[in-house]
């Protein structure tokens, strides 16, 4: 393995000392846009917002999701606004739909870059890469590597020879178990917890597992910072970041501040694995023997972060939201979990849950669990109804009347299908059947399931997704019993709604928790 230095003080990073300058220029630029006014106006069969850009553009950053489904519900089928000088066209319909994810020229990089914000940047602290930043593409190339089935079962790799030198057989998924269990131990045998920090937390240690290196996925502290620095950019991705991102406001200031530490302390597990005597067979030693730099290596992992966390944290919390209000499902899925153990452990053994689960084979767990397959397929569609985004990169697109022109925004808000009455029979209920032989609602339209992307933006993460939120509710639903309270104590029966316009962590609109008490070690 060869060695870099830890030049983190070569590294250049920009601090805020041009903060009066740039205050005084985003003025003068706020002020130029204010003044834009323009009428609203339907021009050919895109309606335009107009009015003044920054008010017009505000709320598709407040409440995203009922800005474009109340523009849409008043029968528009396009409509455009703008976010600073880009031009953003808000889309429905299948035609629109086929167009949107299957279309060469679309960016989805750059369209959630600029549009949502939330994940972190290494742009944000002018860190230089030395040998040139890993292209998106690229990146999503080594992430599909990292997670490949047979890396994830056994560790080995028959199709990239560099990492083939270094990927030995080494089972991740016993690990994740322990590190689970470990986690899950510190909740005691009986209380309450918020899902949507503890089941988060959880989140985090298996995608520091699967995305970084052990150094850090055994260091709770140092996790817990990492988790800090990740809520403190997404929390601070408000309107003013993202409509005046040269405004250094106090918002921005705690972005960059985050970013840089996160930078900072990723790059020095970085550099750690870089320099140890022996390499290992964990994701950032893998990213070593692909050359990247130091630099790039972070930002893959600092992106695999981010990927890994945001939508398997939501996707676990609300399968135990459902199954909690949806008893017949619940009693389902754990006599199939019960099943899947008899089958595949020995019946006597006294070994703790998280052990006897861990000695299932991962295609077991992919082929034998069809009713957990459907619940989590149906809690995605339910959770996944948030704002799909792209950004024009190649030639003008044809879009009704008018072109989409390189560099102009498209919009797709995913819940124009998933929440769409023609295609899913009362679209706001929890019914897994929807999708089974028979009905096969799903299929009424072309990409009418977008929960792990379709056309040519696949998630690479589903696999390793699902085998993860398979992992937490086997762990819970087999060790503990559990209710939903809400924040006085008292027991609900009814799952609440989900807050729609909660773009990245998808609460519930109002509290709910998990009142648990274990059953089983
Ligand atoms: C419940 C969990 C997850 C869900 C529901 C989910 C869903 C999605 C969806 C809908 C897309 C397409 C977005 C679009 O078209 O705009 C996507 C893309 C992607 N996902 Fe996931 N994802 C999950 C977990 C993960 C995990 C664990 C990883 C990896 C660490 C991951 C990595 C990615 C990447 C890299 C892309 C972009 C692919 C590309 O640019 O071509 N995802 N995911």
């Amino acid at each position: 393995m060869s060695t870099q230095a830890h030049p983190l003080s070569e590294v250049p990073i920009l601090g805020s000392s041009q903060s009066a300058v740039i205050l005084a220029l985003a003025i003068s630029v706020v002020i130029t846009l204010a003044i834009r006014l323009s009428p609203s106006s339907s021009k050919g069969g895109v309606y335009d917002l107009g009015g003044i850009p920054i008010l017009a553009a505000w709320p598709f950053f407040t409440k995203r999701y009922d800005f474009l489904r109340n523009h849409f519900a008043s029968g528009k089928r396009y409509f455009q606004f703008h976010v600073l000088q880009h031009r953003v066209v808000a889309i429905s319909g299948e035609e629109a739909r086929k167009m949107f994810f299957n279309e060469k020229g679309l960016g989805l990089d750059e369209g959630y870059r600029i549009l949502m914000g939330g994940a972190p940047n290494i742009d944000d602290i002018s860190v230089q890469p030395k040998e040139g930043r890993v292209k998106d593409a690229e990146l999503v190339k080594r992430m599909a590597v990292l997670f490949r089935k047979d890396r994830v079962v056994e560790g080995t790799d028959r199709t990239d020879r560099r990492m083939m030198r270094l990927t030995f057989l080494h089972p991740v998924l016993p690990v994740l178990f322990d590190d689970v269990h470990r986690r899950m131990n510190d909740w005691g045998n009986e209380g309450t917890i918020n899902p949507f920090k503890e089941l988060y937390d959880l989140v985090f240690q298996m995608t520091v597992r699967m995305g970084a290196c052990r150094e850090l996925a055994d260091d709770k502290d140092a996790i817990e910072r990492l988790t800090q620095h990740y809520w403190n950019i997404e929390k601070n991705a408000t309107p003013t970041v993202l409509l005046l991102p040269w405004l250094p406001s106090p918002a921005k200031k705690t972005q960059e501040k985050a970013t840089r530490e996160l930078f900072t302390m990723l790059y020095n597990y970085v550099y750690l694995r870089r320099n140890a005597p022996t390499p290992s067979t964990d994701p950032i030693d893998l990213l070593v023997a692909y050359g990247d730099s130091n630099e790039a290596i972070v930002s893959v992992v600092m992106s695999i972060i981010f990927a890994g966390v945001i939508n398997t944290g939501a996707g676990s919390c609300w399968i135990l939201l459902h199954l909690a209000s949806h008893p017949q499902w619940k009693d389902k899925v754990i006599n199939e979990l019960k099943a899947l153990v008899a089958n595949h452990t020995n019946g006597t053994s006294k070994e703790p849950l998280h052990k006897q689960l861990a000695a299932i084979p991962l295609h077991a767990w992919e082929e034998e669990l069809p009713a957990l397959e459907l619940v989590i397929r149906e809690t995605v569609r339910l959770t996944m109804s948030m704002t799909s985004l792209r950004r024009n990169l190649g030639k003008d697109i044809p879009l009704a009347d008018t072109i989409i022109k390189k560099g102009d925004f498209l919009a797709y808000c995913n819940g124009d299908a998933h929440m769409n009455p023609n295609i899913y029979t009362d679209p706001e209920k929890f019914d897994p059947e929807r999708y089974s032989e028979g009905r096969e609602e799903d299929r009424k339209e072309t990409f009418a399931y977008l929960a792990w992307g379709v056309g040519r933006h696949p998630c690479v993460g589903v696999r390793i997704a699902k085998m993860e939120m398979k992992l937490l509710t086997a762990l819970i639903l087999l060790g503990y019993e559990y209710e939903l309270v809400d924040g006085a104590g008292n027991r609900l029966e009814k799952v609440p709604l989900q807050d729609r316009n909660d773009i990245q962590q998808a609460r519930p609109l109002s509290p709910c928790y998990l009142k648990f008490k274990r059953v089983m070690e």
